[in-house]
């Protein structure tokens, strides 16, 4: 099972249009709703392939019930912690060209005792012992910008993995807390390092630094046995059109990229890129409570293979995958399995996450050692 943490949901409106004209009524061409939140949207990635997912979230308002229901109806379990206020309704405008144009609701405010209750949510399901937990998205008003750091925190403590995709200072401290995976964008990446991003070279070395931000753990794990063996940490950059790279501490960079799509919607494309990074690393890893038997490494075993098998072989079998690259395989197909979710994404309208037959025949391409003077804007 893979534990999902948002504690800033939405439900997604998504609205076609023709064209944005500022200041003008735009009457629309299509509609739809989605369940969203980038947590909510990993699960329900997840979800689609067969896998556990559980996500949990504040609920308030007709839109929690509405997020609630619908999250339900895509199969994922949902640990919903009652909130007074409502939670987001965000409202995406695409146009046929692709264009994607985002308003978010700054959401609610939470008191004292719902920040407890959440957090609370939170630790419990991991005695579940989960493969991962993924913490994402914004944080809602009366959460600090530590929140993130403290959940990563009570996931080590449990010997449990833990990603984050964030922003900004609760990013910088979700790292510093030893997150093992962060997964910002290239914009997030040059926000907490301070400087911007033009090449490849310095996507990674914002990357190498973010790791090294890392303090060593203030205590040994609270569980007399670890369940999991600790993943390397790692940076995973969303770079849009320009795929993704990994870096992961003592190795060479690799970056994976797949073959141009034209665009519907790029909405939830990096959850997605996360969704199949983790369904995949979570295909092979050992954990005690998998041993134990009945967690989700049944559910997402056996088809990253699938998903990942269109990537170019040959780009990555020519460069060394081994020394290095120990853990390298697994971690190489990941990266291809999250750069193809991620662009099937791309492909599908409004927050739609994509499922196996959208992700099949997804080529992409592997570059371990790339191109760092390669520019990232075009
Ligand atoms: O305000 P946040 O939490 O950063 O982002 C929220 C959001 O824009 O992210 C998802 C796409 O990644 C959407 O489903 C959702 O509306």
């Amino acid at each position: 099972m893979i534990l999902t943490f948002t504690p800033n949901p939405s439900v997604d409106r998504t609205i076609g249009v023709p064209h944005v004209h500022r200041g003008r009524v735009h009457q629309g061409t299509s509609s739809r709703i989605d369940p969203g939140g980038k947590g909510v949207n990993v699960a329900r990635a997840l979800s689609l392939h067969d896998a556990k997912a559980v996500a949990v979230i504040p609920i308030g308002g007709a839109e929690g019930r509405v997020l609630a229901g619908l999250l339900e109806e895509s199969g994922v379990e949902v640990v919903g912690v009652p909130i007074a206020q409502p939670i987001r309704g965000n409202v995406t405008v695409t146009e046929p060209d692709g264009t994607t144009t985002k308003f978010n609701e700054p959401g609610p405010v939470l008191g004292g005792d719902e920040r407890a209750e959440l957090l609370g949510g939170v630790t419990a399901a991991l005695s579940r012992s989960p493969r991962w937990l993924v913490c994402c998205g914004s944080l809602p008003g009366g959460l600090d910008d530590g929140f993130y750091a403290r959940v990563v925190d009570a996931g080590r403590r449990r010997g449990v993995p833990v990603a984050v995709d964030t922003s900004g200072a609760a990013l910088l401290r979700a790292a510093r807390a030893g997150a093992d995976l962060l997964k910002p964008n290239a914009h997030e990446l040059a926000e907490v390092h301070g400087r911007a991003l033009t090449t490849l070279g310095d996507v990674v070395d914002a990357a190498r630094a973010l790791l090294e931000t890392a303090e060593p753990p203030s205590g040994a794990p609270a569980t007399a046995q670890p369940a999991s063996v600790a993943p390397p940490r790692a940076v995973l950059v969303s770079l849009g059109s320009h795929g993704a790279v990994l870096v992961t501490a003592g190795r060479p960079a690799v970056r994976a990229v797949a073959e141009p799509v034209v665009p519907r919607s790029t909405v939830g494309a990096g959850d997605a890129l996360l969704a199949g990074y983790l369904y995949t690393r979570s295909a092979s890893s050992t954990t005690a409570a998998d041993d134990a038997g009945g967690h989700a490494a049944d559910d997402a075993g056996g088809h990253a293979a699938d998903d990942a098998g269109s990537h170019d072989a040959d780009d990555a079998g020519s460069h060394d995958v081994g020394g290095d690259h120990a853990d390298g395989p697994n971690e190489l197909d990941a990266l291809v399995a999250g750069v193809a979710w991620g662009t099937a994404a791309v492909r599908l309208p409004g927050s739609r996450m994509p499922g196996p037959d959208d992700v099949a025949g997804t080529r992409v391409r592997v570059e371990i050692d790339p191109d760092l003077d390669r520019h990232i804007h075009e």
